[in-house]
């Protein structure tokens, strides 16, 4: 088992009375993000549009690790509303406010009312890789074959 990560959490004045992201069951990825808009202003996505949904949250995630904001399959399947950007990265230095990129896909207008879980937020250790500049690679089967070389369906 390995150590929980913990992560200093700022919840910003729009937020506030809003519960932190949780996991809604013992075994989740992910937890679900909240949207930190106004009680008496609700958010309204066109279809084919996009917008910054506030979370009311900045957090220091630890080095060694990043947060993707990814989409909700649920909204995604019954709406055809995703993260624009998905999966959206959180770098450990970023100290703003994290929002979502939400876009919708789907044919109707969606509303963005407070506190609806609009996407989901997974913590995941990361490395720093570093160059070693060659020549040329060593050969493999694959070589520079790729985009459907090994055969479609
Ligand atoms: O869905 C997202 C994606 C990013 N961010 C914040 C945190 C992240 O650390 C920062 C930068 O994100 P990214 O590197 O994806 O954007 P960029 O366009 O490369 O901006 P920058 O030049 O600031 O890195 O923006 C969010 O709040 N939500
Ligand atoms: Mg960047």
């Amino acid at each position: 088992m390995t150590t929980t990560p913990h992560i200093p959490v700022v919840q910003l004045a729009h937020a506030h009375g809003l519960p932190l992201p949780a996991y809604e069951t013992v075994g989740a990825a992910g937890m679900d993000l909240r949207a930190a808009v106004e009680e008496d202003a609700p958010l309204t996505l066109k279809p084919g549009a996009r917008f910054m949904v506030p979370t009311g949250l900045a957090f220091a995630v630890p080095q060694g690790f990043e947060a993707q904001v990814r989409p909700r399959s649920g909204l995604a399947a019954k709406a055809g509303i995703t993260c624009l950007n998905s999966p959206g990265t959180i770098d450990s230095d970023y100290r703003g406010e994290v929002k979502v990129i939400l876009a919708n896909l789907g044919a109707e207008d969606f509303v963005i009312r407070r506190g609806d879980r609009i996407a989901q937020l997974v913590i995941a250790p990361v490395v720093q890789a570093a160059w070693s500049l060659v020549a040329a690679l060593d050969d493999t089967d694959r070589g520079a074959g790729g985009f459907g070389s090994t055969g479609g369906r």
